[in-house]
This record gives C-alpha cells, sequence and structure tokens, in this order.
C-alpha cells in the first residue's frame, strides 16, 4: 500500500520567484508539488502552507509551529516531508531533534539552493528524494535529504552557500544515501522508536560569542544579565585567552557563578574539541566547571541548549543531560 505522506511548506529558495529587490518564497506547497509529478506515483500527499520565509526569518517560534503541525497530524500520516531555506535549515532540524526526540516516522527537511521553477535547479530531484525517502521503510527521525545524502538532523551543516553539494553530516554516518531513485540505508533503524513525546518548550535567551584573536572580555560583562546560557567558539580543541590585559577566564567564570550556563565548543567544523589537552582549556574547565561540547555541531548546541534550559533545575542536571546523547548528537566518551 502506498504511504500517507504530508508535506509542510515553509518557504526557503526552492519555492521563490525573482523580484527587483531579489528572490523572494512564493511558490505554494502544491505548486511546488506540480513540478514533480513523479512523487504522486510513490506516494499519496497532503499538503499545508506552514509559512512563506526565507529562512534567514525564521526563529523558535516557528520550530514551535513545524513540531505542532506533526504532533497534531503523527498518526494520520506515515512520514512527514518540510520544504524549507536551507540557510538556517541545520538549525531547525536539529531543534525539531530534541523537541520531537525518538520518532519513528520520518520527519525530513528538504531545501534547494536554486528555485523549483527555474531550468538549473536542484529543487526537484531534492523534493523527488525527501519523498523517495520519506516513503521508504528504513526512514526514521528527523533528517535533511539533500544531494543524495539522508543526514541527522542533529549533525548535518550547510557548509557551502551555492553549490548542489551543500550539506554534510558531521562526525557521524549519514543515514541513508538516495540514487536513481533508490534508497540506500547507511544506518539501521534504532530500538525503542515511536510517537514522539511533545518537547515544545524552549528558551531562546542564548547567546554565541565567537572568539578573534584580541578579543576583549569586558563583552562578556555586558551581555551577562541579558541571556542565560553563553556558547564559547573557541579556537582548536578549546580555550580561552590569557592575555596579560584581560581575564577572559573571571568573566567566563562570573556567569557560572551567577548560575547561568557556560558551554565551550569550536570554530573548526570536523573532530570537535578536547580541552583536557591544552592550559588554556584545562585551567578554565578545571576551575569554573565550563561545559565542553565535544563533536556536537553548533546547531545541535544551540538548539539543546535552548531546549534543556527550561527543564533543568540546575547546572548539574543541565550539565548531565547535555552530555547524554540525543539522536547521535554527540559520541560517548568511549567513542571519541
Ligand atoms: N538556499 C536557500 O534556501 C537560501 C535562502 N536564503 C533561505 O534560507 O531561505
Amino acid at each position: 500500500m502506498m504511504k500517507k505522506i504530508l508535506m509542510l511548506a515553509t518557504g526557503g529558495t526552492i519555492a521563490t520567484l525573482k523580484t527587483e529587490e531579489g528572490k523572494v518564497p512564493q511558490l505554494t506547497s502544491q505548486e511546488l508539488l506540480r513540478t514533480v509529478p513523479e512523487i504522486r506515483e510513490i506516494c499519496q500527499v497532503e499538503t499545508r502552507q506552514l509559512f512563506q520565509l526565507d529562512s534567514t526569518n525564521v526563529h523558535p517560534e516557528h520550530w514551535k509551529k513545524i513540531a505542532r503541525a506533526i504532533l497534531e497530524q503523527y498518526d494520520a500520516y506515515d512520514g512527514f516531508v518540510i520544504t524549507h531555506g536551507t540557510d538556517t535549515m541545520a538549525y531547525t532540524a536539529a531543534a525539531l531533534s530534541y523537541m520531537l526526540p525518538d520518532a519513528r516516522k520520518p520527519i525530513v527537511l528538504t531545501g534547494a539552493q536554486n528555485s523549483i521553477g527555474e531550468r538549473e535547479t536542484d529543487g526537484r530531484r531534492n523534493l523527488l528524494d525527501a519523498f523517495l525517502y520519506a516513503s521508504s521503510d528504513c526512514a526514521w527521525g528527523v533528517t535533511i535529504v539533500f544531494d543524495g545524502q539522508a543526514m541527522l538532523g542533529t549533525r548535518a551543516k550547510k557548509l557551502r552557500t551555492k553549490s548542489y553539494h551543500a550539506f554534510s553530516s558531521i562526525g557521524y554516518p549519514e543515514v541513508a544515501r538516495i540514487r536513481d531513485r533508490k534508497v540506500y540505508p547507511v544506518l539501521p533503524v534504532p530500538e525503542g522508536l515511536g510517537r514522539p513525546v511533545a518537547n515544545l518548550e524552549l528558551d531562546p535567551l542564548v547567546f554565541v560569542l565567537k572568539l578573534i584573536p584580541g578579543i576583549q572580555p569586558d563583552v562578556l560583562r555586558l551581555l551577562r544579565p541579558a541571556y542565560h546560557a553563553l556558547i564559547v567558539e573557541g579556537f582548536g580543541v578549546g580555550g580561552v585567552p590569557y592575555y596579560a590585559t584581560a581575564d577572559f577566564a573571571r568573566e567566563v567564570g562570573a556567569w557560572i557563578e551567577a548560575g547561568k550556563v557556560v558551554i565551550m565548543t569550536t570554530q573548526v567544523i570536523y573532530e570537535g574539541s578536547d580541552m583536557s589537552v591544552y592550559q588554556v582549556g584545562h585551567q578554565i574547565k578545571q576551575t569554573y566547571g565550563v561545559i565542553e561540547a565535544y563533536d556536537m555541531t553548533l546547531e545541535s548546541v544551540v538548539t539543546k541548549t535552548m531546549h534543556l534550559l527550561p527543564r533543568c533545575r540546575d547546572l548539574t542536571e543541565f550539565r548531565t543531560r547535555f552530555l547524554t546523547p540525543v539522536a547521535h548528537d554527540i559520541l560517548l566518551p568511549a567513542e571519541r
């Protein structure tokens, strides 16, 4: 029997038309679907237009809207395809992985680098692949399907601004490959999946600070009252600068003393942090108890933090839950 898939359209380049001010998403879910008639041969499709935005304008309230739409219709469909702009797709995918954990049914995000209406486009292939994957028995959980790969929502990252091979799975294998209209699973379906329990509350008061050589720590003092968590994107395997003129570590420590979450991650895309290697990382971790993000993507660090802040009573509970893997977002110590 044909699978029943719900398509949720949210905008993005895939749905754009050109205007004098640049591309604007305007094509509706039905119009997108009509450009790929083969999809009707694979599955039964119903569509909903959730919003119509360049993903630059998508924020946590939109993630909740998507999650709610899926939860409301979860029992009525076999899977979900979400069309979305590529620029913040990895954030939406990571957020949905925490908001709808352990979903057995596939929740597949896709989009394109060129509008589906253009002659030269990756849109039609990506949309077809998303439906092929969402209709296959080996599909599960939150993924991004792009350029022939299905990647975990907690591991996918946009690495190219223009070319079709825009996303890669960072630090973990892709879930499946899609080629010549066939789905080739790479990872097995995990045990223990089912109907996701709603986890929609998020705390967006999270700040990401990217270090540059010579950065002064004063900014941390100014930001502290306004945010509940600070994510420091450091250099290499991780650490903070100890300039003779400025004590960065003390300003970071003041956040923790104020009961706020501080997480150290790295600007380097591959292989993650290891703050035990250098004195600049070791000291701050030992002295102040900064939480380390290891091999997680920045998108997962940010959205997991937003997800955990309202759920944890104290920093100890936050640390434990942050370091507990969800949808393979972080490797266990023995696997690193
Ligand atoms: N390729 C794209 O979809 C980029 C677009 N600016 C968006 O994220 O909505």
